[in-house]
């Protein structure tokens, strides 16, 4: 046996590091079932209560971090506040980043996803919500959805602000954030937590775990549940858990999944 391989082996396989992602607790927009995207939809009463529950779990569980990551979307920011608020760590370093933001759900931005299977089929709903390189429809141009008309986006490159994506689309531009910033965070020692979005955090889910295409149509992430990572010493995934029971996640993940269905 060679005892050296066996070494490695094991060393890699060993947790080095911890990072812990959060979607955003419940939006008025998720609320009322609509598709959200880079809509800057504020959190629900509920959403509230459920950022600060995450944060509740997390001091229970002794986790603190010394830096956070989120997007430039509301309903990302409060809650990681209110995350940070229970762990009474509203001193820490805040990187927001639009590279973070949700999905860009396109001409889909607005529309109720009940409405929209009942309209256009579950089927197609499923495919828009889930395929991984199928885009939705394009936002209009002049659109108030339209994040180019936005004066969050004013010092991001036009080129760069998408029309309309599909999960391969929010791998390909939240990844360099990724390996520009958090990957440097995390090696430095830092302690991070990530508060973003069902799919952005999809996008990072799927390249961290590598997982195929088809098992990441089937991902579905629940609002305000602290999702860990501990990964070793070449940022690779030991293990993942939610900090809650699997029978929460489950009806939680579920809920989610439902969304798409028409009302009968
Ligand atoms: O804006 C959205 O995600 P978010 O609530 O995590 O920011 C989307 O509307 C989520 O919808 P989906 O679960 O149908 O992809």
């Amino acid at each position: 046996m060679n005892l050296a391989k066996v070494g490695v082996h094991l060393t890699s396989k060993m947790a080095k590091y911890t990072v812990v992602m959060i979607r955003h607790g419940e939006s008025t927009w998720n609320k009322e079932n609509k598709f959200c995207g880079w809509f800057d939809a504020d959190l629900s009463e509920l959403g509230e209560n459920e950022a600060r529950t995450g944060g509740k779990m997390l001091k229970e569980k002794g986790y603190t971090f010394d830096i956070a990551f989120t997007s430039m979307l509301k309903r990302a920011i409060k809650t990681l506040h209110l995350v940070q608020d229970e762990l009474d760590l509203m001193w820490i370093p805040v990187v927001k980043h639009w590279r973070l933001n949700e999905r860009m759900y396109g001409g889909l931005q607005g529309l109720n996803k009940s409405e929209t299977a009942a309209k256009h089929g579950e089927e197609q709903v499923k495919i828009w919500r889930r395929s991984y390189d199928t885009p939705p429809p394009v936002v209009d141009a002049n659109s108030s959805h339209n994040p180019a008309n936005d004066i969050k986006y004013k010092f991001v490159d036009k080129q760069l602000i998408p029309k309309s994506e599909c999960l391969k689309d929010t791998v390909a531009r939240a990844l360099p954030f990724w390996y520009d910033q958090i990957v440097p965070a995390i090696l430095s020692g830092q302690k991070v937590l990530i508060a973003a979005h069902g799919n952005s955090l999809r996008a990072m889910v799927k390249y961290l775990d590598n997982m195929s295409e088809a098992d990441i149509m089937a991902l579905n992430i629940p609002t305000g549940i602290p999702l860990v990572y501990e990964l070793d010493a070449d940022l690779k995934p030991v293990k993942h858990y939610y900090l809650a029971s699997d029978d929460q996640v489950k009806a939680a993940m579920d809920k989610v999944a439902a969304q798409g269905k028409a009302k009968k």
